[in-house]
């Protein structure tokens, strides 16, 4: 088994566009509504659901914490919908992506997100799933119903990549 060295790199909604969109309120466009009194950052992300029967979720995710050494064996992707994670408590995590390559994985790009950042890969992004930090975390996660298999997994089969810090 080969072990390559991961680096993780801080999220920015320019890195990660790719892979889809970061929902944060830095450089977002502002609407003042309700008469003045709230401030919408509006349209940050694309939620794209298709395939039969397709609709929006909205769903909770409490994902136990990791620590260094994280080992990436395996990414996935969603064929028919985009999947967006919203953080609840200001906690950072991981969003490990990587670009397609003739229908499997390149070589994976590792974001460091930071408690008041979202993501929201792009329908059929290649991503690894939730890797939480610091503590067991919740997540507003926004993703798609329906019939179908909505998963596609692939295993790298002679290599892990190692994120040995953070
Ligand atoms: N399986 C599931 O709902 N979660 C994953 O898709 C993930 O990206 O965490
Ligand atoms: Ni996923």
């Amino acid at each position: 088994m080969e072990i390559l060295s991961l680096n993780v790199t801080p999220l920015t909604r320019a890195a990660f566009t790719p892979y889809g969109d970061v929902i944060e309120t830095a450089g977002a466009q502002i609407r003042l509504i309700n008469g003045g009194t709230t401030q919408r950052f509006h349209d940050l992300a694309k939620v794209d659901v298709t395939g039969p029967r397709a609709r929006v979720l909205v769903n909770i995710f409490r994902g136990q914490s990791f620590a260094p050494p994280i080992d990436i064996k395996m990414l996935e992707r969603h064929p028919f919908g985009s999947q967006a994670f919203m953080p609840l408590q200001n906690r950072r995590y991981l969003a490990v992506v990587a670009e397609d390559e003739g229908g499997r994985p390149g070589s994976p790009v590792a974001f460091l997100c930071q408690g008041n950042q979202g993501v929201n890969y792009a329908r059929n992004a290649w991503h690894h799933p939730l890797i939480s930090l610091e503590a067991e975390s919740d997540f507003v996660v926004v993703d798609r119903g329906g019939e179908g298999t909505n998963l596609e997994e692939f295993f790298f089969e002679d290599r892990l990549y190692r994120i040995g810090s953070i």
